[in-house]
């Protein structure tokens, strides 16, 4: 990596009188979510941008430059040196960029407990209403004996499936799970492999890639004549930011490790 331009960062004193700004970092400052996360603290005027690091630049600018939150939306194969790097500088973290498994988890989890003042929040997706539709999935899971996923993304997208797709999966099978509802029925053998999509935790899970889409899922839900379909629709990366933006001012309260913004909005 090679170090940040002096453009990309610029310190300024608390107001007098007034609390101070939250001095915040972005890495992944010039990808598609970076570039909106750096117009969003622009324009919050609690915030204040210090540093911009992307691919081919210093972390160490993010330090120096005495970020106390610094916001993720790299790579899956990335964002665990950075988290590293962040917990190591005392430095709070918000990660959006997905790949987080039970293990990594567990991994920042164990980097936390030197560090009791240090919060990391990762969340798959900080849209308001992909939050809540997890959460309306969860309720309903229970009365239905079959359930499915799909998520409709952009064909950039480098992962599949998409974060949000496991771990809604993931949290509609502990629902099923704790209100002890069997195995779906499904007397399907594949005559082309992958046709019944990823299973995650006995939840098919089916991605989509798509030129014109941005982020997209559906849930469907079915049981003895009817279905139930609960989608959400981020048309604009702007969709994310008002989630973004709480998850920074939030952290800071919440040391430790914080999996999802449920919390944060009072769910
Ligand atoms: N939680 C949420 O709500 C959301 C999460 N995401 C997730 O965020 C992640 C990023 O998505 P998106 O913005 O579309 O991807 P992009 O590829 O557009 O952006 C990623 C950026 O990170 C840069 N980068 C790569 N390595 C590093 C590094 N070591 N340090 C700093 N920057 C680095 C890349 O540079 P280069 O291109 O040169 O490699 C690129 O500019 C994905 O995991 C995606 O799934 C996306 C949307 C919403
Ligand atoms: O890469 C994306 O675009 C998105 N990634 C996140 C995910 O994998 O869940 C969130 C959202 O779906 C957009």
């Amino acid at each position: 990596m090679t170090p940040s331009s002096a453009a990309d960062q610029h310190a300024a004193p608390a107001p007098a009188g007034e609390d101070p700004l939250i001095p915040v970092g972005v890495l992944g400052a010039r990808g598609r979510m970076g570039t909106e996360v750096v117009k969003a603290v622009n324009a919050a005027e609690d915030l204040e941008l210090v540093a911009m690091v992307d691919a081919g630049d210093w972390l160490f600018d993010v330090a120096n430059a005495g970020a106390r939150v610094v916001v993720d939306f790299t790579r899956p194969d990335v964002v665990m040196d950075n988290i590293r790097f962040c917990i190591d500088h005392d430095i709070h973290c918000v990660v959006g960029t997905t790949g987080f498994d039970e293990a990594k988890l567990a991994t920042v989890a164990e980097w936390l407990q030197p560090k009791p003042d240090v919060g990391v929040v990762i969340a798959p997706n900080f849209g308001i209403g992909a939050v809540l539709l997890m959460r309306f999935a969860q309720e309903a899971a229970r009365f239905f004996p079959s359930t499915e996923v799909v998520e409709l993304h952009h064909p950039n997208k480098v992962d599949a499936p998409s974060g949000t797709a496991v771990r809604t999966a993931r949290l509609i099978a502990a629902a099923r799970r704790a209100a002890g509802v069997p195995a779906a029925p499904d007397a399907t053998s594949d005559s082309l492999p992958g046709a019944r999509g990823a299973d995650v935790e006995g939840i098919p899970v089916h991605a989509v890639r798509l030129t014109g889409l941005v982020a997209h899922q559906e849930v469907l839900m079915g049981a003895g004549g009817e279905t139930l379909t609960l989608r959400h629709d981020s048309f604009d990366r702007a969709s994310f930011m008002p989630g973004v933006l709480l998850a920074v001012r939030e952290i800071g309260r919440h040391p430790g490790l914080t999996v999802g913004i449920e919390g944060f909005l009072g769910l």
